[in-house]
């Protein structure tokens, strides 16, 4: 079954509050939108902001409500994350697959959500044209793909799963160290080409071999689990000193790793570091007639040094489910205009490929909508940021029926002395109920809830705050 799909834990605001009110004033004194025409009682907390569709050298005030929220979802997000959005009475645009460049910046150019998977690259250069662009939802764990550092010194806040399809990449480890020990793969392909070879020879039982697994976090930690109760005996080797799950043991290198294990599997980020981590000098480590399984990225494993390893027979077999470049969408092939090799590792005996379907299980992807399409309505309707990849922390409880006349007002800032000290005299002219703030590298998050604010100062106090030269991203809900 999958998940409910609505934001119950979002609060509500009902239609004759003091949003109403403003609204309305609001509205009918910068003509973004009809007087009246909204909120109506689904309204969340905050229906209102200023800011939110803002670029740091735009001046222009637009206030919108939840309706005037655009959001793009790319690559087949599941409906259980759309559903939510469109709760919201956000303007839902859900695409099956990801685009390419051109046509992303044309439609990045105007919403202020997007959510996507794996595959779309949203670099500075495709972001810079993203004007309205408030926070970007990865369906899925790897962030890789979006530009994180870019993202948050322009005030967008990034967020994703850490851990809601973990288990589904371990299961299909597991299917496929078990599939490379008895070479399914190859008996399947023959018997459907009509080909009867049965065969034992070079065929294993995994009980009591060795699992080498790379990168013990969520994924690694889970199939040591799984790999274990096979009866295998599991070591594993990370950056970090970790706790071993079961009898499992960490090893001080890589190398040692790859000397011991008969099975590998990479589960790593895709980082500066982890680029082509197995490469000539590492197949050299591995045992000769072991096996290989890369589930992390495409840029860990060195491909043309892996048909090598094959070809030369230290590996028995391989499975790889991610690629350097993978197609857009469903129906694309999968050539050499891709990738140069494509053909020679078609070509490979024993080796698995699957299109990057380590997270794709029902299960997965309808938690990945529920998780992630929560943070993103959570970020937009009330700033908080819980959860956040590239930005600090921030929360504050929301505000309740019993507290009228509240703004609350969220300031990205660049992290620079005397700036909290500037924001405070601003806010002082009010009574500042709650306040947060915390920094992560160069940029800082404010969040304060203010009271008895009157209708007429809310612009005056947002543009203070965008005056402020540190000021990346000033949004004032209410
Ligand atoms: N094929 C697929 O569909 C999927 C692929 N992935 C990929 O798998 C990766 C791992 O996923 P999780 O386990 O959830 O991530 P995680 O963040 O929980 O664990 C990654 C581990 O790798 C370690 N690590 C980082 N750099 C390392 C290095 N240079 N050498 C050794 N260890 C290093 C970290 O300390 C951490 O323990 C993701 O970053 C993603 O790229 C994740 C989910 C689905
Ligand atoms: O979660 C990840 O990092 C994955 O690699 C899965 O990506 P996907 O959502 O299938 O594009």
């Amino acid at each position: 079954m999958p998940p409910a799909s609505t934001a119950q834990d979002i609060p509500q605001r009902n239609s004759n509050s003091h949003a109403d009110d403003l609204a309305r004033i609001v509205s009918s004194s910068f003509g973004a939108q009809e007087a009246g025409t909204s909120p109506t009682a689904s309204f969340h907390s905050y229906p209102n902001s200023y800011g939110a569709g803002q670029r740091p050298s735009t001046k222009q005030l637009k206030p919108f409500h939840t309706k005037d929220i655009k959001v793009l979802l790319l690559e087949n997000v599941n409906l259980t994350g759309q559903a939510i959005l469109r709760d919201q009475g956000y303007q839902v645009e859900a695409l099956k697959t990801s685009l390419p460049e051109d046509q992303l910046i044309e439609k990045i150019s105007d919403v202020h959500v997007i959510g996507l998977r794996s595959k779309t690259q949203l670099t500075a250069s495709v972001l810079k044209h993203a004007k309205n662009l408030i926070v970007i939802g990865c369906f899925c764990i790897g962030t890789n793909q979006v530009d994180l550092k870019y993202a948050a010194e322009n005030g967008i806040c990034v967020f994703n799963s850490p851990f809601s399809n973990s288990r589904s990449v371990a299961e299909l480890m597991i299917g496929e160290i078990i599939a490379l020990a008895r070479q399914i793969g190859d008996r399947n392909n023959e018997l459907h080409r009509g080909v009867w070879n049965k065969v034992s020879n070079g065929c294993w039982e995994v009980r009591g071999k060795t699992l080498g697994i790379v990168g013990y976090g969520h994924v690694g930690s889970q199939l040591s689990v799984l790999a274990e109760a096979m009866g295998m005996k599991v070591i594993y080797y990370d950056v970090v000193n970790l706790m071993g799950l079961g009898t499992t043991a960490q090893v001080q290198s890589l190398d040692e790793l790859l000397q011991q294990a008969d099975f590998v599997t990479l589960h790593v980020p895709e980082l500066p570091e982890t680029m082509d981590m197995l490469s000539t000098h590492q197949f050299a480590q591995m045992k000769k007639g072991s096996y290989l399984i890369n589930a992390s990225r495409g840029s860990v494993v060195d491909i043309p040094a892996l048909i090598k390893a094959s070809q030369d027979g230290i590996l028995a077999g391989a499975a790889l489910d991610v690629y350097p470049n993978e197609p857009g969408g469903n129906g694309e092939h999968f050539h050499n205009d891709l990738n140069s090799w494509t053909q020679e590792l078609r070509d490979l005996k024993n080796v698995i490929l699957t299109p990057h379907i380590g997270g794709s299980t029902e299960e997965a992807q309808s938690a990945i909508g529920v998780e992630v399409a929560h943070a993103l309505v959570k970020y937009v309707n009330l700033g908080t940021t819980s959860g956040a990849v590239n930005m600090p922390e921030v929360t504050l409880r929301s505000l309740t029926m019993d507290e009228p006349n509240h703004v609350r007002v969220i300031y990205i800032h660049r992290n620079v002395p005397g700036v909290l000290r500037k924001v405070n005299e601003i806010l002082g002219d009010h009574n500042v109920d709650k306040q947060m703030t915390d920094s992560r590298g160069d940029v800082a998050y404010l969040m304060a809830d203010i009271s008895n604010v009157n209708t007429s100062e809310i612009k005056d106090l947002y543009q203070s705050l965008e005056d402020l030269g540190s000021r990346i991203r000033t949004r004032v809900l209410y």
